[in-house]
């Protein structure tokens, strides 16, 4: 029988690899070289492999630490104010350390409402004067004379009511103004300055020159074009503003305040550099802050004009759309205009700031039992601009985007987008959730719907305005809000389960986040949704 026997090569303790490698005995020293290079580039390949290699573990591990929330929606769908109560829920700490330095921005919405409306007056004063003075009459008289009593339509608990939001006013009685609409206007004529103050302290002058103050500037009258509806044929309420309360980010405008607090070396020196040219104007609790000092003094002024029969008419008549939250602080005008005024957790819930490109906030989870504490700690939440304009500017986000949460507010089925009046604001929301539910970039991102907004769409119908008109395929079905929520939580769905890139969970929720304690709880549901969905994608993956 033969025998096996080892080639010679192979035989004895040699390692058969080394053997393969080894140069060959009678190299010269041309193709030794030629060797040498070879197997340097070889392994500058090889390290680089390795090197992307480790990226890629790295980057992983980063990723399921850093959980990445994108908040998406029209402009003023409740964005801002969704992500206030990511903060206010799980960073209480930070958000109580905050609180103070909203001052300013309540500050520049109530007086920014309040020159909404002296615009609106001197307007109709324009084309219907007062009536000449007559002794004795008070700008702080809250009742109105006879005469305009008489003229005015709207309830007294929904002055803005069915005339505003569907159009019915009756304008055929002139509106009687007087010698009081005449002397509120000039007596309140100084908060034309402190919102300029306000504004440029918060560093909203540099904004200038982007269009980022919107369509409605200081000059645009309230007699602009009537909205004309492209389908219904139904009239839409006009979203005819005044300047937008716009501002560039979160973190800048604090930071532009702490400048005007504390000078430019930023560590509270006490030189304060003061708004305009008002040196110290809005150093806060001193006898130096001129807008607080000014704000109080026109308090009864601005209740007055507030409060004023004829006036509230007029904005019925004129269907203006003041901002969501203007009422909420003009109706606490005796709280906010006071020398001694500090914010609540409200007042920076409902403080209005319209975003302006895509802000990125650090969220360190305060006090969590997680699913997973490596990655409930901190998350990162993206909070854009809602407005048409901006959007584009949201696609570089989705790609390492984990979750989404989109918003719909349900109680503009009667408005018209402000950057064009020819389109519906529930029928932009449907387009725009069709394409980000329909977004290949996005098909692996969980996403979660609020339809929010459900407490102003309970006060509209409740004040009468027919759904029907506005949205023909709702037919005849209950004009309440509970039953058109449903409706609306069906369609979005339908539209979720058909135009997804691949099969995924629904998540809708009706909302209303300037409700913090029901947000809360919302918040809480969804955070450790998203987290349970994340791990079990995150061990799919792993
Ligand atoms: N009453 C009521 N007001 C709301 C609700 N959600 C938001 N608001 C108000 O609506 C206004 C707009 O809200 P934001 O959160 O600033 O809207 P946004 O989506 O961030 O808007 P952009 O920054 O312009 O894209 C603010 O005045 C909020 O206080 C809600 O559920 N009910
Ligand atoms: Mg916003």
């Amino acid at each position: 029988m033969a025998k096996f026997s080892p080639s010679k090569s192979f035989a004895g303790n040699e390692d058969p690899l080394d053997v393969v490698l080894r140069p060959p005995p009678d190299e010269t020293p041309d193709v030794r070289a030629d060797r040498l290079r070879r197997e340097a580039e070889a392994k500058k390949v090889s390290d680089a492999i390795d090197e992307s290699i480790r990226q890629e573990k790295a980057a992983w591990k980063k990723n399921k630490s850093l959980f990445r929330l994108l908040l998406l929606g029209q402009s003023e769908s409740g964005k801002s104010t969704t992500l206030k109560n990511f903060q206010l829920t799980f960073a209480p700490q930070a958000w109580a350390a905050e609180r103070a330095s909203w001052r300013a921005v309540v500050q520049l919405n109530l007086v920014h409402s309040i020159n909404f409306v002296l615009d609106a007056l001197a307007q109709e004063f324009t084309a219907n004067p007062p009536a000449r003075p007559r002794t004795g009459v008070s700008p702080f008289s809250t009742a109105a004379p006879a005469s305009a009593q008489h003229s005015t339509a709207s309830s007294p608990d929904s002055p803005t009511g069915p005339s505003l939001a569907d159009g019915i006013a009756d304008t055929s009685v002139p509106l009687k103004f007087t010698e009081k609409h005449a002397l509120l206007k000039l007596r309140l004529a100084p908060l034309r300055h402190i919102e300029t103050d306000l504004r440029k302290a918060l560093g909203a002058a540099d904004l200038a020159g982007e269009g980022a103050l919107g369509p409605g500037s200081m000059r645009a009258t309230p007699f602009d074009e009537p909205y004309a509806p492209s389908g219904s044929g139904s009239a839409s309420v006009r979203s005819v503003r005044s300047a937008d309360l716009c501002l560039r980010s979160n973190r800048s405008w604090k930071d532009a305040l702490h400048m005007q607090y504390h000078g430019h070396g930023g560590h509270g020196h006490g030189h304060g550099h003061g708004v305009g040219s008002r040196e110290g104007a809005l150093t806060p609790g001193s006898e130096r802050d001129d807008a607080t000092e000014v704000i109080a003094g026109c308090r009864e002024d601005m209740k007055a004009l507030w409060e004023d029969e004829v006036v509230r008419e007029m904005l019925a008549r004129q269907r203006m759309r003041m901002e969501d939250s203007a009422e909420f602080f003009l109706d606490d005008i005796d709280r906010i205009a006071s020398r001694t005024y500090e914010p609540s957790d409200d007042d920076v819930v409902r403080a209005r700031l319209r975003t302006v490109g895509v802000q990125e906030y650090q969220l360190k989870f305060e006090n969590v039992a997680g699913v997973d504490r490596s990655i409930s700690r901190e998350w990162i939440v993206y909070d854009v601009g809602g407005a048409r304009s901006s959007r584009a500017a949201w696609v570089p986000y989705f790609e390492d985007a984990n979750a989404l949460l989109f918003l719909a507010p349900i109680n503009c089925f009667d408005e018209s987008l402000e950057e064009d009046r020819n389109v519906n604001r529930l029928q932009d929301s449907f387009v725009l959730w069709k394409s980000v539910v329909g977004s290949k970039l996005l098909r692996r991102c969980i996403i979660v719907l609020f339809l929010n907004k459900y407490d102003l769409l309970a006060k509209k119908l409740k004040a009468g305005v027919p759904i029907k008109k506005h949205l023909s395929s709702y037919g005849d079905r209950e004009n309440t809000a509970p039953v058109f929520a449903k409706y609306l939580h069906q369609k979005f769905r339908e539209q979720h389960k058909e135009y997804s890139p691949e099969p995924r969970s629904f998540y809708g929720y009706v909302t209303c986040v300037v409700d913090t304690k029901a947000t809360a709880s919302t918040l809480s549901s969804v955070r450790d949704g998203l987290l349970q969905q994340h791990l079990q994608r995150a061990d799919l993956v792993a």
